[in-house]
C-alpha cells in the first residue's frame, strides 16, 4: 500500500488532539500486572507493540511471535525465563531477528535461565524453559540497550531473593531505565540506583493500585514537527503533564529553540503547542542518547526550517527497527537535503528550503523501512513537497490513529 499526502487547508481555530497512552509506560505496567494481578491500569498504549505484549502474557507454552515489538521481546526473554513451567518458543519479524539480545540472555544465564538460540547465536528466536531463579546478583553491559536492563529491572522484584545489577560502560538512554525504577516506586518496590549498580528488593505482593499511563511523548513529536513547519498556529494534545516518566518530554525543550512553545494545562493535564514569537535557532546542536526515538523527527523538522543541525548520541539507531541513520540520510537525500552520517551522529547542512520546494515538481516516493517512525516523522514534509509514503500503515507499531489524526495538520493520506 502507498499513501499520497495531500496538503488541505485547516481552520485556524485551535485543535484538539487525544494522544494514546505511553507504549513504554504501558509495557512496563503489563509485565508488572502479568507478575501482580492487582494492579489495574488505565489509558493503556493502543500500539501495536503493546496489544503484542498484552496478547504474549496469556501464554503458557508454545510459540509467541512479537514481530517488530523491541520491548515485548527483551521484556518477555526475562519473563518467560523466570516463569516456573513456561516452555515458549520467542520469536519475531526477519527484523527483529537481526536485533541483538546476547547482553541480556546472557545475564539471564548467568543467574541460572535455560535459554538457547534457535538461529543465530546472539538473535532471536529464542527456546526458553521458565525456571526459579534464585540467585541475585548480575553484571551487564548498558551501552547498547537500555532494554536489556529494564527487563531485568521489571522481574527482579518476583525473583525470591530480588536482584542487583552491576552495570559497564557508559549508560544509554537513562530515562527509560528511570521510568522503571519510577513504576516500581508507584508500586512501593524498594530499589535503588547508586553509581552503577541498581538493585531491587523482593515483593511477594502488591496492593490494589491503579495506574494511568501518561500519554505518548515520542508520539507527541509529530505535532512539535506540524506546528514548528507552520501547519498550524497552534495544537492542544493530552494526557500531558509537566512531570514525566518519559525523557521524550525534553521536547518542549528542544523545541523551543526550534520556534515551539509548550505550555502545560494542569487542570486539564493537557500540553498547548503553539508557534513562538521568538525565532527559531540557525542550527540546531543536541546530544539525544536520553531520548534516541525523537532523532527522526528532529532531523526532518530542521530540514523542514531550512536549518542545519548536529545530533549525537545516536549510537542506538543502527538496531532499531531499522537502522535509522543509513534511513534518514537515503530519504532526506531525496529531497534535496545534504546529510552525513557516523556511527552515532548525525549532520544535516542548512538550506534555501523554500527554493528547494519551489522547484521541485515531482512527487517524492519516501521508504518506511518497516519502521513507525520514518513514515510518521516525514509526513510533515507533505506542507512542503508532494509526498508518496510507501506502507503507512507501518505507524501502527506505536500510533494507530496517526494518519487520522494529522488531518487536523492539514495533511490528508490517500491510500492507494
Ligand atoms: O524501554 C523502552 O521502553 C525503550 C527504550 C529505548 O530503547 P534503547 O534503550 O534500546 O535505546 C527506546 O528507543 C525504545 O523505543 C523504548
Ligand atoms: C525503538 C522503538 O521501539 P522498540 O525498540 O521497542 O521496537 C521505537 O518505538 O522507536
Amino acid at each position: 500500500m502507498k499513501a499520497l499526502l495531500k496538503h488541505t487547508r485547516v481552520s485556524k481555530k485551535e485543535t484538539f488532539i487525544k494522544v494514546t497512552g505511553s507504549k513504554s509506560e504501558s509495557n512496563r505496567l503489563l509485565l508488572l500486572q502479568a507478575l501482580y494481578p492487582s494492579i489495574a491500569i488505565k489509558n493503556l498504549s493502543e500500539s501495536d507493540d503493546t496489544r503484542v505484549l498484552q496478547k504474549a502474557l496469556q501464554v503458557e507454552s508454545g510459540l509467541v511471535d512479537v514481530h517488530h515489538a523491541g520491548t515485548a521481546m527483551r521484556f518477555l526473554t526475562a519473563y518467560f525465563a523466570t516463569k516456573e513451567g513456561a516452555e515458549i518458543t520467542l520469536s519475531g519479524s526477519k527484523r527483529m531477528h537481526e536485533r541483538p539480545i546476547k547482553i541480556l540472555v546472557d545475564a539471564l544465564c548467568s543467574l541460572g535461565a535455560s535459554i538457547t538460540y534457535l538461529k543465530e547465536e546472539g538473535y532471536p528466536p529464542l527456546q526458553i524453559s521458565g525456571k526459579k531463579i534464585i540467585h541475585n546478583q548480575v553484571t551487564l553491559k548498558a551501552n547498547v540497550s537500555s532494554q536489556y536492563i529494564s527487563a531485568l529491572l521489571l522481574i527482579a522484584p518476583s525473583l525470591p531473593h530480588g536482584l542487583t545489577i552491576s552495570l559497564e560502560g557508559k549508560i544509554t538512554s537513562v530515562p527509560y531505565i528511570k521510568m522503571t525504577l519510577a513504576l516500581l516506586d508507584a508500586l512501593s518496590i524498594e530499589n535503588t540506583f547508586k553509581g552503577n549498580t541498581l538493585t531491587v528488593h523482593p515483593k511477594s505482593n502488591v496492593s490494589q493500585t491503579e495506574c494511568v499511563v501518561e500519554s505518548d511523548w515520542s508520539s507527541a513529536s509529530y505535532f512539535y514537527s506540524f506546528v514548528a513547519l507552520g501547519a498550524i498556529p497552534s495544537v492542544t494534545i493530552s494526557s500531558y503533564s509537566e512531570k514525566s516518566l518519559q525523557g521524550d518530554a525534553a521536547l518542549a525543550s528542544i523545541y523551543k529553540e526550534l520556534g515551539v512553545k509548550t505550555v502545560f494545562n494542569a487542570s486539564e493535564t493537557s500540553v498547548t503547542l503553539s508557534a513562538s514569537e521568538e525565532k527559531h535557532v540557525t542550527n540546531l546542536i543536541v546530544d539525544l542518547a536520553n531520548t534516541p526515538d525523537i532523532a527522526q523527527t528532529i532531523v526532518v523538522t530542521c530540514f523542514g526550517l531550512g536549518i542545519g543541525c548536529t545530533l549525537t548520541g545516536l549510537h542506538t539507531l543502527k538496531i532499531k527497527e531499522t537502522d535509522r541513520l543509513s534511513a534518514l540520510k537515503n530519504e532526506l537525500e531525496k529531497f534535496g537535503a545534504q546529510v552525513s552520517i557516523t556511527n552515532d551522529s548525525l549532520q544535516l547542512e542548512s538550506c534555501n528550503i523554500k527554493a528547494l520546494s519551489e522547484k521541485t515538481k515531482e512527487t517524492i516516493v519516501v521508504d518506511t523501512y518497516s519502521d513507525h517512525r520514518m513514515a510518521m516523522a516525514f509526513a510533515p514534509l507533505a506542507l512542503q513537497f508532494l509526498v508518496c509514503m510507501n506502507d503507512p500503515m507501518v505507524v501502527t507499531k506505536s500510533f494507530p490513529s496517526f494518519w487520522e489524526d494529522i488531518q487536523k495538520m492539514g495533511v490528508l493520506a490517500d491510500f492507494q
